[in-house]
């Protein structure tokens, strides 16, 4: 690759693409929707109950950690698709661990929630 001088410009392009792919994410997957609402709740939560900074800490990573196993996900569903529409037992297969991804972060920030939140949460019952 040729040597290319540092330029602001570019750099700011890249967050431009960064934002247009999550302006895709959320007009093309629904999932990203549900997400999002996940993340509203989560928030509103560590507003209302007593979390501490580090609690704060560790949310926002596993959160961050969904997230990117969506976006991976997706893109690679985006580019399985543009190699084939047809069957194949690959594409299936590389789908299917793209989309465990995803569940294994889904299933780590819900037993990370419920770590942080259940023992807030039953003071108040
Ligand atoms: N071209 C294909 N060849 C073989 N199997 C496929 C193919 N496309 C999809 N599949 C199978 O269908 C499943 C669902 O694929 P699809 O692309 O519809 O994702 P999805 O469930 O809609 O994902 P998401 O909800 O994240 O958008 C895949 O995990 C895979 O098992």
């Amino acid at each position: 690759m040729p040597n290319k001088k540092f330029s602001w410009r570019e750099r700011g392009n890249s967050f431009g693409f960064a934002w247009q792919g999550i302006k895709a994410l959320f007009r093309t997957e629904h999932n990203a929707w549900i997400h999002g609402g996940l993340t509203v709740v989560v928030v509103f939560l560590s507003l209302l109950l007593d979390v501490s900074r580090t609690e704060v800490c560790i949310l926002v990573l596993t959160m961050a950690f969904v997230w990117a196993a969506e976006i991976f996900n997706t893109a690679l569903e985006k580019a399985m698709d543009f190699i084939s529409l047809e069957k194949h037992p690959q594409i299936g297969l590389v789908k299917d661990l793209a989309a465990a991804a995803v569940l294994v972060s889904a299933v780590a920030a819900f037993v990370v929630g419920l770590i942080i939140f259940l023992p807030k949460l039953l003071h108040y019952v």
